[in-house]
């Protein structure tokens, strides 16, 4: 039997183990080939040019890739939102995924928007590349697939960088127009200066604004300052909040007239999105579960009431 110092040390000793195994052993994934001169794929790397990069906020930036001299595929069942590559830090041979804000266009471009966590290693590796600097990448890879007028209402919840899948599926298909379904985004940051930047935001502003009965946005963050614009919400997106912006805190009486005056009686069909830092996605649809599967739905969704075939935690 161990004593209780010498579990802390196994612990310990196992913890550290893991993330020297995982930094440094190459898994199949990161240790697939780079091929020149060969159409996108998953099971391979890609060489692309840093050619753009562009602050955005004090841990962001918007950052192009292009590939050049290589046909770009437009395969519809890869290519359908949302989907995202894996970019390879070649530095310590470690990948993550990211969200082409725009797919990807006829000229082998795409744009990011990442964010350098203090710690992090891919976001604080990318931040330092120059343009001109070559980066190698996979993919595509589906994050989940967009199914055309399968929902009357679809609801979108996003912190930080998490509103990169939701603008790309805004881009490739909302901004397109669809007859059935209305489009909800609330998205928070912590603060003004840290919102999206307007490569984002100004789209997704102009087409809530001459479509609103198709596509809303309501933006929020924890605290206004003297630049937060007047359009904001100050504070989280809590309960209170997504009834406000739903219209689920309405009073009795309007519910009844707008069931009454709906041109059918079968339940709209709901979807909400989440996307963010965890403790945003525990707060609002309840945890993971056991390796990333979607697990319960609980937290503000659960109270309100929805199932796990209404949220879809990305
Ligand atoms: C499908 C998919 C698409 C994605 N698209 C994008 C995108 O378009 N833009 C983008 O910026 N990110 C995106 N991400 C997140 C991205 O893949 C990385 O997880 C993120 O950049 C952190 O990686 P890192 O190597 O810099 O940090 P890591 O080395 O993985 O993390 C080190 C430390 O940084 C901190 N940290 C890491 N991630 C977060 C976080 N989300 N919130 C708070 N602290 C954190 C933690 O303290 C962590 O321990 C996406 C993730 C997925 C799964």
């Amino acid at each position: 039997m161990l004593t209780r110092p010498q579990v802390v040390r196994v612990s310990l000793l196992g913890a550290f183990g893991a993330g020297v195994a995982y930094l440094f052993i190459p898994d199949k994934s990161r240790s697939a080939p780079t091929v020149d001169n060969a159409s996108l794929s998953p099971c391979h790397f890609t060489r692309a040019t840093l050619t753009s990069s562009e602050p955005s906020g004090p841990n962001t930036k918007l950052l192009a890739l292009t590939i050049h001299g290589l046909p770009v595929q437009k395969h519809p069942s890869l290519l359908a939102p949302v989907w995202s590559v894996f970019i390879k830090d070649d530095d310590i041979q470690v990948e993550r995924p990211y969200t082409p804000l725009e797919g990807i266009d006829e000229n082998g471009r795409m744009l990011f928007w990442i964010k350098k966590h203090p710690k992090g290693e891919v976001g604080r590796w990318l931040h330092s590349k120059k343009v001109g600097d070559q980066v190698e990448f996979r993919g595509p890879l589906s994050t989940w697939a967009w199914k055309e007028d399968t929902w009357d209402e679809v609801v979108m919840i996003s912190g930080g960088t998490g509103i990169t899948p939701f603008y790309q599926l805004f881009h490739s298909s909302i901004s397109k127009g669809h007859p059935r379904t209305r489009f909800t985004l609330l998205h928070s940051s912590p603060a003004s200066s840290e919102l999206p930047p307007p490569e984002i935001l100004r789209p997704l502003q102009a087409y809530a604004a001459e479509h609103p009965e198709k596509f809303r946005l309501h933006l929020f963050v924890d605290r206004r300052d003297a630049n937060s614009p007047a359009d904001i919400q100050a504070g989280r997106i809590d309960k209170p909040a997504i009834q406000r912006c739903l219209g689920l805190d309405a009073p009795w009486w309007r519910k009844i007239f707008a069931r009454s005056s709906a041109t059918s009686n079968t339940p709209r069909k709901i979807l909400f999105l989440v996307c963010g830092p965890e403790p945003m996605i525990n707060a609002i649809a309840g945890p993971y579960g056991r390796g990333f599967s979607q697990g319960d739905v609980s937290g503000v969704l659960g109270e309100l009431g929805y199932a796990s075939s209404e949220v879809r935690k990305l």
